[in-house]
């Protein structure tokens, strides 16, 4: 979603600009002063600001240039209570979009913002595309085509990267594209999962140990920021560190230098960073279980990741690629669809999102074997389930996709109760399909052994 950040400091005014803005479909945030509105310019990603001229800490004006500045390259409106001609001038000369005098009628604001958004849609959409790899990463939706372009921007700098969204809505493919597209890329990319790191290993798997730092460590260690030297380090689910590491970590992105638990000096690292959580993160810095300064330096730019359901025509694009993916995998003939089995894909909501999507295409492309058609018969039966229910809720008597009868048991499980069924039964096949041998279930599934052997132990999968 685009986003407008609003500085001004009368009340009235903020609201009234967000409601207006909120009914064109974007984002608006409001800031109170020159000050608060250049920091929250500074870390997160803003398409446009409205600007007032008469601020409590400074004038606008003066600003202007500083504020396109930022790591969005947001345009800047001005919004004045007192227009003048020189003023105007003033404005147009460092860079504003337009110069707005209040009160201003809903259609003056309504078409600048309009246009300004337009025009910052055609430069973005003709730029990803040429400039950026993204060969991994399907769909065409305009929600994803603003992430592309914010992962374009982030490319081309060596700023902190944040990327939030629901889990499985890509947010390491886009930290991989974005290395990929760096002039870091022939440099590592370090994955750090913070969500497995166990609290006391945390320390020496990111920052290293010396032979006999601790009991147990009878050689010393590389961390992983050491390794990522020249590279990325991509911190998945950051907002699991704890705040004795974020504190740790916080000094090592300020200073880049570290030292090794157990050692007695520090050394260099050079490394970007790009973080990631599903997590409300900021909802963390309010109950004080994630650190403000460390958000501060983290987010510098920052990706939000739509869920699928709200990007619906991605849906398609992903599946199909899928599907050519996992035939070509499994040394299958490629599968067409009867169109069902699309609306299917269409109807159901994906909280699992792009994950869902292609674990359940998989799951059918392995169920239809040899036959040529994908149909909605081959879905997961958790996903089956949930169709029908809705169906049966659907007031419009819209043609449904043919699917069996309602397992009964299932009517009464909880949407996380569908998930462990379909991840167990997905294992299952696989386990069928790879003869139960480890290393063929790894090529299958894309997983590592280890992650393999944490879902046989989860799903108690008898091999
Ligand atoms: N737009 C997309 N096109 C193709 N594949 C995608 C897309 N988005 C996600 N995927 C695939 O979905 C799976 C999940 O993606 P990824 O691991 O990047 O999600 P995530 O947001 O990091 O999830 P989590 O929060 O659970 O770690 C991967 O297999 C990835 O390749």
């Amino acid at each position: 979603m685009k986003q407008v950040l609003i500085i001004d400091d009368d009340p009235g005014v903020c609201g009234f600009m967000e409601d207006i803005i909120a009914s064109m479909g974007y984002g608006a945030t409001c800031a109170p002063t020159l000050a608060k509105g250049m920091e929250m310019a500074l870390s997160a990603h803003w398409d446009v600001i409205f600007l007032d001229v008469h601020l409590p800490d400074g004038s606008g004006l003066a600003a202007v240039s500083q504020f396109r500045k930022a790591p969005s390259s947001p345009s800047v409106i001005i919004l004045t209570g007192e227009g003048t001609a020189d003023g105007a001038a003033q404005a147009i000369q460092s860079g504003a979009w337009d110069y707005i005098v209040k009160p201003a009628t809903l259609d003056a604001i309504r078409l600048s913002l309009k246009h300004v958004m337009e025009i910052r849609q055609a430069r973005g959409s003709a730029s990803p595309s040429l400039r950026f790899k993204r060969d991994s990463i399907a769909g065409d939706s305009p929600e994803l085509s603003d992430c592309l372009a914010a992962a374009t921007d982030a490319s081309g700098s060596d700023a902190n990267v944040l990327i939030t969204g629901e889990s499985g809505t890509g947010k390491e493919l886009f930290a991989r594209a974005i290395h990929d597209n760096s002039p870091r890329s022939k440099g590592p990319f370090v994955v750090v999962d913070c969500a497995a790191l166990p609290e006391t290993l945390v320390e020496s798997v990111l920052f290293g140990h010396e032979k006999g730092a601790f009991t147990g460590a009878t050689r010393s260690q590389e961390g992983l920021i050491r390794e990522a030297d020249g590279g990325t380090i991509f911190l998945d689910e950051l907002g699991e560190l704890s705040p004795s590491n974020q504190k740790r970590f916080l000094r090592v992105l300020q200073e880049k230098r570290i030292r090794a638990v157990g050692g007695d000096r520090e050394t260099e690292v050079d490394f970007r960073l790009i973080a990631a959580t599903h997590r409300d993160i900021e909802g963390l810095v309010r109950e004080g279980a994630f650190r403000e300064d460390l958000l501060f330096r983290i987010r510098s730019l920052t990706i939000t990741l739509p869920p699928l359901r709200i990007r619906r025509g991605d849906t398609h694009i992903i599946a199909m690629r899928a599907v050519g993916t996992c035939c070509h995998r499994f040394g299958l003939a490629d599968k067409g669809f009867y169109p069902e089995f699309l609306e299917a894909l269409t109807r159901y909501p994906w909280p699992g999102n792009a994950r869902e999507l292609i674990a359940a295409v998989e799951a059918a492309v392995i169920r239809a074997k040899t036959e040529p058609l994908l149909h909605p018969i081959h879905l997961p039966v958790h996903i089956r389930t949930e169709l029908a229910q809705a169906a049966v809720h659907d007031s419009t008597t819209r043609k449904v996709p043919s699917i069996e009868p309602l397992p009964r048991a299932l009517d009464t499980l909880s949407h996380a109760e569908h998930m462990e069924a379909a991840e167990k039964s997905y294992l299952q096949e696989i386990a069928t399909l790879a003869e139960k041998r480890i290393q063929e279930m790894c090529r299958l599934t894309d997983l590592s052994r280890a992650q393999i052997y944490r879902l046989i132990k989860k799903h108690n999968i008898t091999l």
